[in-house]
């Protein structure tokens, strides 16, 4: 697994997320436009024309693989390549996760034509994406914790648009954490999920 440390101040981090948030922005709405374009086929050449030139010079300087988990100094984490929150993943929705002190955790959410499975609704991997990521991080706000099971029941089909996840704690069993959650749209809940976390073992096991 590739956890790095990056030695930069906040200042520089600032700085580097008002530089990539925006072009992943673009790239996302990109996503959307091509999804959604009713013009003319001359155009499409020509933007398609353009997207391969944009992209060819960001390939001009590439790292090898995925961004993968890095570190400052100060412990502040940067997953920009996480499929679920990724400041440079325009692939990510991306999720923004809070809690409150009482263990609740949950993200607001709106999931447009990019994350369309049957039509007007969203794709079940695509639910599956937020809870494993909102139940995962609720799970790991003490210590880090691996998805081991996840389980979904869809209750209704999740309309595309505004959503809210929510996730807490069931119980902790020695490095087992479950935890349970909903998804819900404005008329109410869409998918239930419980998922079973598991943390590394203890350097006595
Ligand atoms: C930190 C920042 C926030 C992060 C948020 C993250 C959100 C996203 C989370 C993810 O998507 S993680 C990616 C998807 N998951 C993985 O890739 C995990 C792949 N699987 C593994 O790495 C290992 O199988 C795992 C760490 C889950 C367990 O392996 P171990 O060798 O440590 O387990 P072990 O066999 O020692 O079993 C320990 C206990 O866990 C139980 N267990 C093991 N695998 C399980 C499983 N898959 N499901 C349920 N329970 C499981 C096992 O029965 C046992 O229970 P008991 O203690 O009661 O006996």
């Amino acid at each position: 697994m590739k956890f790095t440390r990056e030695d930069i101040d906040t200042q520089e981090l600032d700085r580097r997320r008002a530089l990539y948030g925006p072009l992943t922005a673009a790239v996302r709405d990109l996503v959307d436009a091509t999804i959604r374009t009713e013009v003319d086929e001359a155009v499409i050449r020509e933007v398609q024309a353009t997207v391969v030139a944009a992209t060819a010079k960001l390939r001009a300087e590439q790292i090898d693989g995925g961004f993968g988990m890095r570190f400052t100094a100060d412990g502040e984490s940067i997953a920009w390549g996480n499929a679920g929150i990724g400041l440079r993943n325009a692939i990510a929705p991306p999720l923004v996760i809070v809690s409150d002190d009482a263990g609740l955790h949950w993200t607001e959410v709106t999931l447009g034509a990019a994350y369309e499975g049957p039509p007007g609704l969203v794709h079940g991997g695509i639910c599956a994406l937020v809870m494993d990521h909102l139940l995962g991080t609720t799970a790991s706000s003490i210590e880090p914790r691996f998805t081991g099971t996840l389980t979904l029941r869809y209750r209704r089909g999740t309309p595309l648009g505004p959503l809210r996840a929510e996730a807490r704690i069931d119980r902790n069993e020695g490095r087992k954490t479950v935890v349970v959650g909903t998804l819900s749209d404005a008329d109410g809940v869409t998918v239930e999920a419980e998922g079973i976390f598991i943390g590394p073992p203890t350097p006595t096991e």
